[in-house]
């Protein structure tokens, strides 16, 4: 597989959290740089929540620094997402199984298998980190996560496929290589499309849950600013930031 044209690399033995590494290279890169950590000891999650990380698993972050405002840079969650997608179904052989959910997870037959956590380094105009993890051969226990999450599962329990971190990295790197630049070229139009086709619950209903409320609704679409929209009861909801339970 080839390494994609403009993209660094660096692999960690061991990393507090790729992302936060992503934060000290930043101000020196000429390009776009992954970074792969083989070990992490202190990964994180969205919303502050700690990422369990074994030693086998993928945790890799890709620092670069996009042009466009910040609510098109944030839409580069959708595009990592699909990059995703494409490299399990590129190394597994089979998209079946595969579905994405609002806004960055990956799910393998309804577990969450990877998750996606995006970072603004230095304010507007500055880099961009996208942190991915993924669990390639150990889930966390149910315990481990929020009451009413979806249940983690690793692509190893999953499929009987035992796929390195090494190898996932060279499979992303060039998915997601492939992706931003449709989304350079084309917009965001083509990969909200692509999202869509691979959405979990779409036309579902679903809840999402916010800082002091929540809304279930049918699920209707992700619009163009990559908002999740509900319709309930009380008319359409569009949805920036939430967890999503189904
Ligand atoms: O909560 C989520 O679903 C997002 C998890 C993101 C975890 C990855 S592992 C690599 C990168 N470094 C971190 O500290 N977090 C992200």
């Amino acid at each position: 597989m080839a390494w994609p044209e403009g993209y660094g690399k660096r692999v960690l033995a061991e990393v507090d959290s790729t992302n936060a590494e992503a934060a000290r290279i930043a101000a020196d890169l000429s390009g776009p740089e992954w970074i792969l950590g083989l070990t992490q000891t202190a990964a994180r999650g969205r919303r502050g929540r700690a990422w369990v990380n074994p030693l086998g698993n993928f945790a890799g972050t890709l620092v670069m620094r996009p042009s466009e405002t910040p609510d098109v840079v944030a839409l580069r969650s959708f595009v990592a997402a699909l990059a995703l997608y494409d490299a399990f179904e590129k190394l597994t052989g089979t998209s079946a199984g595969l579905a994405l959910k609002w806004p960055n997870d990956v799910l393998l037959n309804g577990g969450k298998v990877a998750g996606i956590l995006l970072e603004g380094i230095g304010g507007p105009g500055g880099h961009l980190a996208i942190g991915i993890g993924i669990n390639l051969i150990a889930a966390p226990e149910v315990s481990q996560v929020e009451a009413g999450a979806v249940a983690p599962v690793s692509l190893l329990a999953e499929t009987g496929k035992r796929v390195s971190p090494e190898q996932m990295l060279e499979a992303l790197a060039q998915a997601y290589a492939e992706r931003e630049a449709s989304f350079v070229t084309y917009g965001f139009a083509p990969i909200r499309q692509a999202w869509m086709e691979r959405a979990a619950r779409l036309g579902e209903a679903v809840t999402a849950r916010m800082p002091g409320r929540e809304v279930t609704g049918t699920f209707e679409e992700v619009d163009a600013q990559g908002n999740l929209v509900l319709k309930t009861a009380k008319g359409r909801e569009e949805i920036a930031a939430a967890d999503v339970f189904f």
